[in-house]
């Protein structure tokens, strides 16, 4: 597919190794010529190994952590501190470790809290979202946008056949309904997602293989949402040999 470049590597710890290390070069990268940076986080499998190797990565010490901002594709919509909550696995795999990341810079997506819903939610965070944007624009020129994707080719929380999927005119969108479990969950939209400039969608396992031939073969987004999902400076599928397979 044009614009897309596919990366394969030979397993999904070689996957999240060499992702991690492109993460770190891309932040550098964008350091050289501005700041902030902003970059926004997947779940999943093989996000969160990606965020545990750049943990164990020497090269995080040469990032000026002080300069980046932390935001999530999507979030599981559960009281704070859960355990299947994204930002409480991606805490546990690498922010906690990053003493100079300051706290305000990490922007998790609003938890479960008292009456507060998924479509509240969505509106904090558009609000947090628009608040560090330029221009007037809704969202951050985000540098890189980490996506995992289902087997199902969800992005985010942005699943096949879904109304969230045809969000319009906002920067996020609360999920009822989800097929994968928790039900309830928050996501940015389409339109956010489109606004990064890089857009990185990382997957391994044979089970995403028909996945990534339909979203990379032609699929409407509406049906592999994944399709949906790019940058507008580049694209990158960082696959595993296993989930290449029916390329
Ligand atoms: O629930 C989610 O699933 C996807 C993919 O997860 P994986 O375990 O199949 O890799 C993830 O990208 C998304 O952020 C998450 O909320």
């Amino acid at each position: 597919m044009t614009g897309h470049l596919v990366v394969v590597h030979p397993t999904a710890e070689v996957l999240a190794e060499a992702t991690a290390a492109r993460l770190l070069t891309r932040i550098l990268d964008v350091q050289s010529v501005r700041s902030p940076v902003h970059v926004v986080a997947t779940g999943g499998t093989v996000g969160i190994r990606t965020l545990a190797a750049v943990a164990a990565n020497p090269v995080r010490d040469a990032v000026d952590w002080s300069q980046v901002h932390v935001w999530w594709g999507d979030e599981r919509f559960l009281p704070p501190g859960h355990a299947d909550r994204n930002e409480t696995q991606a805490r546990d795999a690498l922010l906690d470790a990053l003493d100079l990341l300051p706290a305000e810079n990490v922007h998790a997506m609003p938890a479960a809290v008292g009456d507060l819903d998924p479509e509240g939610a969505a509106n904090l965070y558009a609000s947090e979202l628009a608040e560090h944007a330029t221009d007037g624009a809704p969202v951050p020129e985000f540098d890189v946008t980490l996506l995992g994707m289902g087997p199902d080719a969800h992005v985010a929380s942005l699943f096949p056949g879904h109304e969230a999927l045809r969000a319009t005119g906002a920067s996020t969108v609360g999920v009822h309904g989800s097929p994968k479990p928790p039900a309830e969950r928050v996501s940015l939209t389409f339109e956010a997602i489109q606004a990064s400039r890089e857009v990185w969608v990382v997957a391994a396992g044979a089970e995403k293989a028909g996945a990534v031939a339909a979203a990379l073969g032609g699929a409407p987004r509406d049906e592999a949402p994944a399709a949906g999902a790019t940058g507008t400076s580049r694209t990158l599928w960082l696959l595993d040999a296993a989930a290449s397979s029916e390329l």
